[in-house]
C-alpha cells in the first residue's frame, strides 16, 4: 500500500505538488495521469526519497522509503531508464543491482528473460541501447528485488505497440498475484486499459481519481456507437425515438445511452452488431480536468495546437 498524504512540493516560489492526497492499494494498478509538468515525476521522487517533501508525506507498507531496509526488495522503481552508467552493459547493471539486494546471480537470467533482452542485446552497453530497450532494462532492474510495490513512471516510454502490450500483461499479472502498481503517463490510452484505478493531476493537484467507471458516471453526452445489420432502418427509428443521430464510419454516432439506443433497436426488431459508449469520453474528461494546464487550447472536438 502506498499511501500519499496531503503531499506539498515547492521548490522556491514554486509549487510543482500542492496538497496531493492518494493510496495505492495492494492487487490494483494506479494509473497515475497529467499533461506534462502536472506534478507526476516530483510525486515519485518524493515517493522514493529522491527529493524531500516540504509538506505533508509518503509512506510505503506504512513506512518512509529511506527506513526500508534493502528497499530493492520491497519497492521496484523505474523513474528515468537513462539514469544507470552508460558504459556498463545491461547484464553488469542487473548483476551489480543483484549483488547490492543479495540476490543469487541467476536472478539476472530471470530478468533477462522477462523482458526478452537477449544475451547479445544484454552485452551492449547502455549507452548503444535504444529508448525501448532501456525501459525494458529499468522495468527489470525494478523487479530484481521480487518487491510488493512497483513505482514506475511513464515505463512505456519509448516501447513499441507489442512492448506496450506485453508490459500492460506483466504488470497485470503482477498485481493479480497481489503487487501493488503506480505507474504514470500523460498519455490516456497507455494507462486506460492496465489501470484499475486513475489519479488525474493537472498543475500539481488532484482533479479526478476513481475507476474508469466512478469517473465516467454521472457524465452525460458521452454518447453512443452503434451498427446493425441495417443500420438506414436503425437511423430512422432512432430518430423517430427523438434523438440525434449522425454517422460514424460502418455506424452511427447517436446522443443517448447505449441502453436506450438498444431498448430503440429491440422494440423495432433491429440486429445490432455493435453497442458501447462512444470512444473519446475518458479522453475528452482528461482534456476537460486538465484543460487549464494544457499548453494547447482544447475545443469540444479535442486538441486544437
Ligand atoms: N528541481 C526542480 N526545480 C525547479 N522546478 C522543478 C524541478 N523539478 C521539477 N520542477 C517543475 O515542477 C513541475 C512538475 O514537474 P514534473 O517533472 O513532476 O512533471 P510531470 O508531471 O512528471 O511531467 P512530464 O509528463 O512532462 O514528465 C514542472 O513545472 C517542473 O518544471
Amino acid at each position: 500500500m502506498i499511501r500519499v498524504s496531503s503531499l506539498t512540493k515547492q521548490y522556491g516560489d514554486f509549487t510543482a505538488v500542492k496538497d496531493v492526497t492518494f493510496t495505492c492499494r495492494p492487487g490494483r494498478v494506479t494509473g497515475f495521469l497529467g499533461p506534462n509538468g502536472a506534478g507526476k515525476t516530483t510525486t515519485m521522487r518524493v515517493m522514493v526519497g529522491l527529493t524531500p517533501a516540504t509538506a505533508g508525506e509518503v509512506t510505503i507498507g506504512g513506512h518512509h522509503y529511506r527506513d526500508i531496509p534493502n528497499p530493492g526488495r520491497h519497492v521496484g522503481v523505474l523513474l528515468d531508464a537513462s539514469a544507470q552508467h552508460a558504459g556498463r552493459t545491461g547484464r553488469e547493471i542487473l548483476a551489480l543491482g543483484a549483488k547490492q539486494m543479495g540476490l543469487p546471480a541467476g536472478r539476472v537470467d530471470e530478468m533477462l528473460d522477462l523482458v526478452s533482452l537477449s544475451d547479445t542485446e544484454s552485452s551492449r552497453r547502455l549507452r548503444n541501447y535504444s529508448l525501448g530497450m532501456r525501459q525494458r532494462l529499468g522495468i527489470a532492474h525494478a523487479l530484481l528485488g521480487d518487491p510488493s510495490v512497483l513505482i514506475l513512471d511513464e515505463p512505456a516510454n519509448g516501447l513499441d505497440p507489442a512492448g506496450i502490450r506485453w508490459m500492460r500483461g506483466l504488470l497485470k499479472d503482477y498485481a493479480d498475484r497481489g503487487g501493488t502498481v503506480l505507474l504514470s503517463s500523460h498519455l490516456l490510452n497507455e494507462v486506460e486499459l492496465v489501470a484499475d484505478e486513475m489519479i488525474l493531476i493537472g498543475r500539481g493537484q488532484i482533479v479526478a481519481s476513481g475507476t474508469k467507471q466512478e469517473l465516467l458516471a454521472g457524465r452525460s453526452g458521452g454518447g453512443t456507437h452503434v451498427t446493425a445489420l441495417d443500420v438506414a432502418s436503425l437511423s430512422s427509428a432512432l430518430e423517430s425515438a427523438g434523438y440525434t443521430v449522425s454517422a460514424a464510419g460502418d455506424g452511427l454516432r447517436v446522443e443517448a445511452d447505449p441502453v436506450q439506443v438498444g431498448q430503440v433497436a429491440a422494440d423495432k426488431q433491429i440486429v445490432l452488431t455493435d453497442l458501447r459508449p462512444a470512444e473519446g469520453g475518458l479522453e475528452n474528461l482528461f482534456l476537460e480536468l486538465t484543460a487549464d494546464t494544457q499548453r494547447e487550447s482544447i475545443t469540444s472536438e479535442g486538441v486544437a495546437v
